[in-house]
């Protein structure tokens, strides 16, 4: 399969000399909903901007849609949607003028039913005669997500798209994104916050210092990385973790109710069923069992930290 976008050893180095990209290389396909999680810093703005011909790379070379980003700058473009990090609105004008005006800068002809579409899918119909200073701050990011939309762009960034709104504008916009991927656009997403990430990429690109440290499915990243915990409510409570239990490096719970066992599962047993035995043979009843897998960003904490090091 080809790649929609192609990324091939793109470096950034800016006029004051600070390397914001280092041999990216990434190749994303079709229709794939993709999130570049890094700290402050890491260079995913710098990507993006390389790849919507804001900023132009070092060396290196990347292509959109089979597009060169460079040589063939307007046609790579045109393919492109871009929701920036920066409300950049004209403050005077109103909301379904800017979206118009937005898909006539591509040289696409308006299209009221598309327009009404996306106003509506981003509940901005309402506002649609509201001149932009009259919006709320989230408003305003679904004024930018719907310019971006408008000329039906094929691929699809997004910077932070959700920073600092509300969550019914963030549960919205996933709903967005949903339709979106439906209808085969592909998805390039920043965030800051990773249950982002957990709940709609499927694929994960963790960057830092202006290098790639790894891609990979979202399932196979959580499994491969995730220690799992049981978490054992106990029917009465304890106050201490009973010593016959001490090697199994329990947590019990402030209120004495629950014990709580990291276990690794790649390892060759996980040393439950020994551990319910001991739980048993020490006395102690259990009301209910339950699992739960390590997050993404316990997982993506400890990786930075490692990478840091
Ligand atoms: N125009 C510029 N001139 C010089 N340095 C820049 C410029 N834009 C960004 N940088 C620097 O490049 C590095 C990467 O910045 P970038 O904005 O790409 O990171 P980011 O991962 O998007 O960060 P954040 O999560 O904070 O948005 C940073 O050190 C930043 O200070």
């Amino acid at each position: 399969m080809t790649a929609i976008v192609d990324v091939d050893n793109l470096t950034k180095t800016y006029d004051g000399g600070l390397t914001a990209l280092s041999g990216v290389s990434l190749r994303i396909e079709q229709g794939e909903i993709i999130a570049l999680l890094g700290p402050n810093g890491a260079g995913k703005t710098t990507l993006i901007s390389a790849l919507c011909g804001i900023t132009s790379p070092s060396s290196g070379r990347a292509t959109v849609g089979g597009h060169d980003i460079v040589t063939g700058y307007r046609k790579a473009r045109a393919m492109i949607g871009l929701v920036p990090q920066e409300v950049a609105l004209e403050p005077f004008e109103r909301v379904i003028n800017t979206v118009n005006f937005s898909r006539g800068l591509f040289g696409r002809r308006r299209d009221d039913a598309l327009t009404e579409k996306i106003l509506r899918q981003l509940s901005l119909w309402d506002k649609r005669r509201a001149r932009i200073r009259e919006l709320s701050g989230g408003m305003k990011r679904r004024v930018l997500i719907a310019k971006a939309l408008v000329h039906e762009p094929r691929v699809l960034f997004l910077d932070e798209p959700t920073a600092g709104v509300d969550v019914e504008l963030r549960r919205d916009m996933w709903r967005v994104v949903e339709g979106l991927r439906a209808d085969g656009v592909t998805i390039i997403l920043t965030t800051h916050y990773i249950e982002e990430a957990e709940a709609i990429a499927d694929r994960i690109a963790v960057i830092d210092k202006g290098r790639i440290l790894l891609v990979e499915e979202k399932t196979a990243l959580m499994t491969r990385l995730g220690r799992k915990t049981l978490r054992i409510d106990l029917r009465e409570p304890v106050e201490a973790v009973p010593a016959s239990l001490a090697d199994y490096d329990l947590e019990l719970a402030p209120d004495g109710r629950s014990l709580s066992y990291h276990y690794d599962t790649r390892g060759d047993g996980t040393g439950i069923t020994r551990l319910l035995q001991a739980l048993a043979a020490a006395g102690l009843g259990l009301r209910d069992i339950q699992t739960t897998q390590s997050s993404l960003e316990e997982i993506f904490v400890g990786m930075i930290r490692e990478g840091a090091a």
